[in-house]
């Protein structure tokens, strides 16, 4: 069976696996039953004894809520079940187990059933949230505030598609149980922040049922990449780690940064192409660094053979003149080997967005980040993971949607989302540091859909070990502990 670590399902998939696992014999009350039981198990893990408010919603979600509710009355909590459907309203599974209940039904709340409660379950909605909460459940998410949250599924409030909230009114777990395998809503944010702590519970759907998922979406993880990261040993020599090239840019720390990087992460030779005025500062920066003037399309084509340059990085430090717009043009029209383009190179286009489109091809990664996003993609719409997947298909190149949950899309369709960046990563220069890993990654051989993903995670992973005081420099010191681990033989 194919690995499938590491695999995240779309609302859709989850619906399908369900549907699969009934055809293959697995009975829906047995599917509830199981997910019911982890939630109360949640429940239990963060108080041994007390007082738990259930809130059930309509659908399936308060099937499991109502299941929950009777595990946890019969080990002995206190719990008060708030149920926002008549019973006889309720249908299929969760009305089976909603017909088991013998406790007493709540119809309404106020305050003080969320004040007194030491645990509020929030079984309000899950998969099925078609549109913002109600007023109703505004309060309820009001009234939970500062309270321990166990939520099914997903906060409701949140897609289980994208993360974005549906409104601008969700819940805040503590925990979130979830179930068979994460959903792209658990890693994108605000959903991965509401969620607090992620349980994947085991509910007893057969994991061959996901081979037949025809899956696209994955977390980003080491295991996707790790080995495309070249081992050392006794014959290679620095050319089997690639050559990269930098283009400094107007703003040499940008560049200098891209540089550092690609060494760090690496890259067996990395030279810069400069201004006069800037050799120095590139000179001085590192004696590794090889340092050459900036040279024109039709010299830079032989060049790039010449030295045996294996992947190129345009726009760190900027440029926003006509001359480096057509200069990109003419380079990108037949380029021999990966480029990666960065914040000036990007937006340099800003004007006409539709020509850098024309240029792009699959040898391309683009690292736009938001901003720099919406004024090459002007008229995509929806969620970042949409937007993300379409700007691939319509660029036919690699992008990088940078952020908090950065999004690697591919023109095929595949999509991987990071989850381990910390939230200090957002300082000025981390992009460049980015780039730069990128590029080392793709001068080491890395193909390049996979360099994109590994540079995200890499990156990251070096800010985790900075620390938060970190500054962007800082990180060149963590890029070789970082990618160490997997230079080891396999
Ligand atoms: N494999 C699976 O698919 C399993 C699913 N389970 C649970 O089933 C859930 C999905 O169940 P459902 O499809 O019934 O979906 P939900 O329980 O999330 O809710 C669907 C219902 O809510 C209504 N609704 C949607 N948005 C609303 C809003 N803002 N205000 C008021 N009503 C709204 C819909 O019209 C529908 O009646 C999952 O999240 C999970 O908790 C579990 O029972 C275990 C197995
Ligand atoms: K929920």
């Amino acid at each position: 069976m194919p690995r499938l670590n590491h695999f995240l399902l779309s609302v859709r998939d989850m619906y399908q696996a369900d549907r699969l696992a009934m055809k293959s014999g697995v009975s829906g009350i047995l599917l509830m039953h199981e997910a019911g039981q982890a939630v109360a198990r949640a429940v239990c893990d963060i108080i041994p004894e007390g007082r738990v408010l259930v809130l059930c919603g309509p659908g399936n979600n308060g099937g499991d809520g109502f299941v929950a509710a009777a595990a946890l009355d019969e080990l002995g909590y206190e719990v008060q079940l708030y149920s926002m459907l008549p019973l006889p309203e309720l249908k299929g599974e969760a009305l089976h187990f909603a017909k088991e209940w013998r406790g007493t039904v709540a119809r309404e709340l106020d305050a003080e059933n969320f004040a007194q409660a030491d645990v509020i379950v929030d079984a309000l909605f899950g998969a099925g949230l078609a549109r913002p909460l109600d007023r109703n459940c505004c309060d309820f998410v009001g009234w939970s505030r500062k309270k321990r949250v166990v939520s099914v599924d997903v906060p409701s409030g949140v897609s289980g598609d994208t993360g974005e909230v549906f409104g601008d009114v969700a819940f805040q777990a503590t925990k979130t149980v979830t179930f068979f395998m994460k959903k792209t809503g658990h890693c994108l944010y605000p959903g991965a922040d509401l969620c607090g702590d992620l349980v994947v519970a085991d509910i007893g759907i057969p994991k061959e049922i996901a081979v037949k998922l025809s899956l696209l979406f994955k977390e980003n993880h080491p295991d996707l990449w790790s080995e495309q990261i070249p081992r050392f040993s006794y014959d290679r020599h620095k050319y089997h780690f690639g050559h990269s090239l930098v283009w400094g840019g107007e703003m040499s720390g940008a560049g200098r940064l891209a540089a550092m990087s690609a060494l760090r992460a690496g890259s067996g030779l990395v030279t810069v192409l400069c201004s006069e005025s800037d050799k120095q500062i590139y000179e001085l920066t590192s004696p590794s660094l090889i340092v050459n003037e900036h040279k024109d399309p039709a010299a830079l084509k032989a060049f790039l053979i010449k030295r045996k340059i294996s992947a190129f990085v345009i726009g760190p430090g900027g440029g926003q003149t006509n001359a480096f717009k057509s200069f990109i043009s003419v380079i990108l029209k037949d380029c021999s080997v990966p480029v990666v383009l960065d914040a000036g190179a990007i937006s340099v286009f800003d004007e006409d967005p539709e020509e850098l489109l024309s240029l792009l091809n699959d040898q391309v990664i683009i690292t736009p980040h938001e901003g720099e996003f919406r004024k090459l993609f002007p008229d995509l719409q929806g969620s970042r993971l949409e937007r993300a997947l379409e700007a691939a298909k319509k660029a036919a190149c690699i992008v990088v949607l940078k952020g908090a949950d950065t999004i690697v899309a591919s023109p095929n369709g595949q999509v991987v989302i990071s989850t381990n960046a910390p939230y200090w990563l957002a300082r000025g220069g981390t992009g460049d540091v980015l780039a730069g890993i990128i590029t080392g990654l793709l001068a080491q051989g890395v193909s390049v859909f996979d360099a994109a993903c590994a540079g995200v995670w890499l990156h990251s992973d070096t800010g985790q070990r900075a620390g938060s005081a970190m500054i962007a420099e800082d990180l060149l010191s963590y890029i070789d502990e970082a990618i160490a681990p997997f230079r080891e033989s396999v």
